[in-house]
């Protein structure tokens, strides 16, 4: 088992718990779309997962280790070296290249391979974009450089909040291929956020979260 949620709580300061009993799995290679309405908890649950915040109950496991028990530079490490991240803004550098783009996750976690950052940069079709910067690029350009950066480190888990929600039709068709393809490619799991049931239908499984619970 990749990933296992057991009866997570999260709730923040001041407010009503947001997620209430979420229990989740997912297991190497599997993909996996998260719906729910708007406010039902979905980007919080992909923070945990990603150990961006904390939880108030359960336990969150990734790759065997149970993420309460880490401390701060071992979240660190997790999140380097385990998954990676695609938002519906493409967060990319403006002052770097597409091909400085591409590489600096995986660089800064010492996991730089100069032949697969070559191969993703072809398969993404990004070759003769890679010397531009990002605003020289149309959203569905800037969200292929930001899948191809998040599968350098060759992720086991990719994590992936609405990542067509700001392209148009085409392209978002064009992002979820790619998307799709280089997960089965390199054996690595997809959580992906979507309000979209066509885009939650081809992925292999889909839980629903509602009233902080999974239905
Ligand atoms: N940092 C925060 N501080 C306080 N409340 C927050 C914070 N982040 C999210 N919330 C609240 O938690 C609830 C769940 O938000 P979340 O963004 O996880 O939902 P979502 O299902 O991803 O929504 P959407 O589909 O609109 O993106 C909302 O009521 C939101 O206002």
């Amino acid at each position: 088992m990749l990933l296992s949620i057991d009866h997570v709580q999260k709730s923040y300061p001041g407010g009503r718990p947001v997620l209430n009993d979420v229990s989740l799995t997912l297991e190497q290679g599997q993909t996996l779309a998260l719906t729910g309405e708007s406010g039902s908890g979905k980007s919080t649950l992909l923070h945990l997962v990603a150990a961006l915040d904390g939880f108030d109950g359960g336990e969150i496991t990734l790759d065997g280790r149970p993420m309460s028990s880490l401390n701060d530079i071992e979240r660190a490490a997790l999140r380097r070296n385990t998954l990676s991240l695609v938002f519906q803004q493409f967060n990319l550098i403006p002052s770097l290249t597409i091909a400085q783009n591409l590489s600096i996750h995986a660089r800064l976690a010492k996991r730089e391979d100069p032949e697969w950052i070559e191969h993703l940069t072809k398969r993404l079709g990004l070759a003769d974009l890679r010397n531009r910067y990002p605003e020289q690029l149309s959203g569905g350009q800037q969200q292929r450089v930001a899948i191809g950066r998040a599968m350098a480190i060759r992720p086991r888990l990719l994590l992936a909040d609405e990542p067509t929600g700001n392209l148009d039709e085409t392209a978002s068709a064009v992002v979820l291929d790619l998307m799709l393809s280089l997960v089965a490619d390199t054996g690595a799991a997809l959580l992906l956020v979507t309000h979209s049931n066509e885009i939650a239908n081809r992925l292999d499984r889909r839980a629903h979260l509602t009233g902080g619970r999974i239905e």
